[in-house]
């Protein structure tokens, strides 16, 4: 880790701060009392529910004024209490890039956008354009200036949320999982994006990541918030995962380098492929968006009960073909057999019964007003006897640790919480096929254990997956996968041999999993 700094003055002091959502009487967190300096780098860790992005967003002044929501104690920003600033002053000096960056967006383009906070920040029209520019550079989305937002993909969101914010230049700068949408390739180059223009404009920064381990070099100090919303370390970096490996384990969170005993060190038996055949093909399949192809002569079989990873770079078309996989987009040419039988022939019912989709951003499965009745609504559907669906219900609120939420609005939920919810809809009843689009996202250790348990068992009963993930250590775990580039397949086949193959891995913009990276020389892979 990162050298610990002469103590700096304290940029943000936080004093006996605690907070509780209206509707929930028990605080959220209580009594905090934490400092962040200048030109530090902070991580802050915590399961997911602990309250980390609902604590970012009262650092930076937009909570209590925007939720129904009650503090006590005091958060002082340069020595002044935040409440005193004129309104938004303090959002524009303390810079968030927000866990779903959809929530961040006012304009329909990139380029709007990125004009509408250098107007906010006052910046005369004339120097607009070069500023833009920069920073699309900055963030490599310089292709992209007048696209529309709503058609980017999740990754190339992430980074034009980036690139707003750091318009803003704050003095702080909050990321709130910040990678969770980038590929292995744009995450490291992300950091060292940061690093950079850390040295040169000596902002602080408070990074939020449930997967901490390409940020270590970094990081000055750690806070942990425990699951009882009380700081349970606040620390400097030395030795810290070391240190209190013991507290991190009880609170469910990641340490570096864990991440494959985590998947791993669970018996999870085998399970094979089965022989009955193919359960989905795909035959000369050709997608275009605006008359560009974003899939072409895409060729691929899926066997009964196999496990699947569909990777590549933002934007590769992982989204677009797992959509029209499921028949929720449909191709331009060529055509998608389940079953044997082209999805146009199937009854959409029929084929819903039979087939799960969990969408890359939760909130666009939600539909009803309460945790409960989303789990419920399929089942409703299918004239599932009361008793029954209250047994089922219950069953995965537990698995999903969603138990005490069961009448929340979905839309309330912590962002793992959402992607667990998504998650268990669709495992009401057991689906022949299951297509995930980034589940295992956002997501602490413990959970992340718990969901790839869960996953296991449903291959042992011979449930076939198909997962869309940036996480190459759980590609690891697949039977097969599948690397898209350049609008066709370029490799398929199983794990080990992708990750022999330095060339292509480069090129797709993958990484090989942790522990390849764990003992292999320094600088042979980025
Ligand atoms: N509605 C749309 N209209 C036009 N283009 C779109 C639309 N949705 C996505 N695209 C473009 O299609 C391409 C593939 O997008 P897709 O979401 O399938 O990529 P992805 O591989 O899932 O990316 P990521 O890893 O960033 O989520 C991208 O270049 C994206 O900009
Ligand atoms: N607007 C809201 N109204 C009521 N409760 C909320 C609201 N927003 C969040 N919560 C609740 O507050 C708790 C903490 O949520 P928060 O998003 O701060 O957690 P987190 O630590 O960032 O989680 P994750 O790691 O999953 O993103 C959760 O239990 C969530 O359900």
């Amino acid at each position: 880790m990162r050298k610990v700094q002469p103590k700096q003055n304290p940029l943000l002091k936080v004093d006996q701060f605690s907070f509780a959502y209206e509707n929930i009487n028990k605080p959220l967190f209580k009594e905090l009392n934490f400092c962040l300096y200048e030109n530090e780098v902070t991580l802050l860790l915590g399961a997911s529910g602990s309250g980390k992005s609902s604590l970012a967003l009262c650092l930076n002044g937009l909570y209590p004024d925007t939720v129904e929501g009650v503090t006590s104690g005091q958060i002082y920003y340069e020595g002044k209490n935040i409440s005193d600033y004129p309104k938004g002053e303090v959002n524009q000096q303390i810079g968030i890039v927000f866990q779903d960056p959809e929530s961040q967006f006012c304009m329909i383009t990139v380029e709007d956008e990125l004009a509408f906070t250098l107007e906010n920040r006052k910046v005369p029209t004339s120097r607009m354009s070069e500023l833009i520019t920069e920073v699309l550079h900055l963030v490599g989305m310089e292709n992209f200036r007048t696209r529309k937002i709503h058609e980017l993909s999740g990754g190339q969101k992430q980074k034009v949320a980036l690139a707003a914010v750091l318009l803003l230049e704050p003095k702080l700068l909050i990321l709130d999982e910040p990678t969770a949408n980038l590929d292995p390739y744009s995450t490291l180059e992300f950091i060292k994006l940061i690093e950079r223009l850390q040295k040169k404009r000596h902002f602080s920064i408070l990074v939020i990541e449930h997967q901490s381990n390409d940020w270590t070099e970094l990081i000055n100090r750690v806070l942990v918030i425990g699951q009882d919303g009380t700081i349970k370390v606040d620390d400097t970096s030395d030795n810290f995962f070391q240190k209190y490996q013991q507290l991190l384990s009880n609170e469910g969170i990641f340490q570096p380098h864990d991440v494959m005993d985590i998947y791993r060190c669970q018996d999870y038996g085998t399970a094979s492929p089965s022989e009955k055949g193919w359960i989905l093909t795909i035959e000369h399949l050709r997608y275009t968006r605006k008359e560009q192809a974003i899939l072409n002569n895409i060729n691929l079989k899926i066997r009964y009960g196999e496990f699947i990873a569909l990777i590549g770079e933002n934007g590769a078309g992982k989204s677009t073909l797992l959509q029209l996989m499921a028949g929720l987009l449909l191709p331009d040419e060529g055509e998608v057999l389940f079953k044997g039988q082209s999805l146009i022939c199937w009854k959409e019912n029929e084929l819903r019964k039979q087939m799960g989709y969990v969408f890359q951003n939760p909130e666009h499965q939600f539909i009803t007003d309460t945790v409960y009745d989303e789990l419920t609504f399929a089942m409703k559907l299918n004239n599932i006897s009361k008793t029954d669906m209250k047994e089922i219900a219950s069953t995965l609120m537990t698995q999903f640790h969603l138990e005490k939420h069961q009448y929340d609005n979905p839309f309330s939920l912590s962002g793992g919480q959402k992607r667990r919810l998504s998650v268990a809809t669709m495992l009401d009843e057991t689906p022949d096929i299951l297509l995930f689009d980034e589940p295992t996202f956002g997501q602490d250790a413990k959970t992340t254990q718990e969901l790839m348990k869960m996953i296991w068992k449903l291959k042992q009963n011979g449930t076939t997956i198909i997962f869309v993930t940036h996480d190459m250590d759980i590609v690891d775990l697949t039977d097969r996968a599948m690397v898209l580039h350049n609008q066709e397949v370029i490799y398929e086949g199983v794990p080990e041999t992708l990750w022999q193959q330095e060339e292509l891995l480069k090129k797709t913009r993958l990484r090989p999993p942790s522990w390849i990276r764990k003992n292999v020389e320094s600088g042979v892979f980025l």
